[in-house]
């Protein structure tokens, strides 16, 4: 099945051409990378996926449903977002299980009774990430990296098809963002697929299959991971000379002169 496709977006925002003629195939069991540089558009195609944005011209695709013809508020029920500033929405104050039980009718708060069964499952998620006893803890005084695996958990409720994460890791040191990348590591055994924004090449460790590069409002690369990640790639998306090595399975980068 196709999970994301996105035909020939273009986006117009009075003078400027933001999105170019955009186009991305996901297919089911694929985890996709979206690379390139401040302003290129990543953040606006995201947008797109989600049903927030509208593009001029092209067609939005996401787990079969066409966008513009179906009820938005449904094909949102199925896509798990964790964007840049949706830890600020939370109360601090609230327990840390409130916040992921939360993720089940994607409430910002809880207002109603709790279900044994949705308790159970919130609980569950924890323990999958190895946060069980901090279940009562008030969610502000954890650290930045704990928060973002519990905004993990609590997308976890919804059993997305699609998980959608923009800059997950930003912010965080470098002992917390290889938790954070366990924590999506272990997620990638379940039916859901990825599409993780970031501009820290290192982070894509081996759960992603594949990688988009965009500049100036278009996708100039697209493919399995290795034939994307070339230096000659990199160069023309970056305008900075780079090499990339392989180790571990994940590629990393030096910068050369010139
Ligand atoms: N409503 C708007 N009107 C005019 N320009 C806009 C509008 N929304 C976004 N843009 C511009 O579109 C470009 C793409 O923005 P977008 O946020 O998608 O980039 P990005 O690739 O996510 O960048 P970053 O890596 O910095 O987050 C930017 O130059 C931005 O200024």
């Amino acid at each position: 099945m196709s999970v994301i496709d996105l035909n020939r977006l273009t986006l117009r925002r009075g003078e400027r051409q933001i999105l170019q003629g955009v186009d991305l195939h996901v297919r089911e069991g694929e985890h996709w990378v979206l690379l390139g540089r401040n302003g290129c558009g990543k953040t606006t195609m995201l947008e797109m996926i989600n049903g927030y944005l509208f593009p001029t011209t092209g067609t939005v695709d996401v787990l079969g449903n066409r966008y513009g013809t179906v009820d938005l508020r449904e094909v949102r029920k199925e896509i798990g977002y964790i964007g840049a500033s949706l830890i600020e929405k939370f109360t601090l104050r609230d327990p840390v299980w409130e916040i992921v039980v939360g993720g089940l009718n994607a409430y910002l708060r809880i207002y109603q009774e709790v279900s044994p069964e949705a308790r159970d499952k919130a609980f569950h998620e924890l323990e999958r990430i190895g946060f069980a006893h901090m279940a009562d803890q008030p969610f502000g005084t954890l650290s930045q990296g704990e928060r973002k695996k519990v905004l993990l958990a609590r997308t976890m409720m919804a059993d997305p098809k699609l998980l959608i994460l923009d800059e997950p890791c930003a912010g965080l040191d470098l002992y917390e963002r290889e938790k954070f990348l366990s924590a999506l590591e272990e997620l990638s055994s379940r039916k859901m697929s990825m599409l993780y924004v970031t501009h820290h090449i290192e982070e894509i460790v081996p759960l992603f299959t594949h990688v988009a590069l965009m500049a100036d409002g278009r996708i100039v690369a697209a493919g399995a991971k290795k034939e994307v990640l070339t230096p000659e790639l990199l160069r023309s998306a970056y305008d900075v000379n780079i090499s990339v090595q392989w180790q571990d399975e994940r590629p990393w980068i030096r910068v050369g002169k010139g």
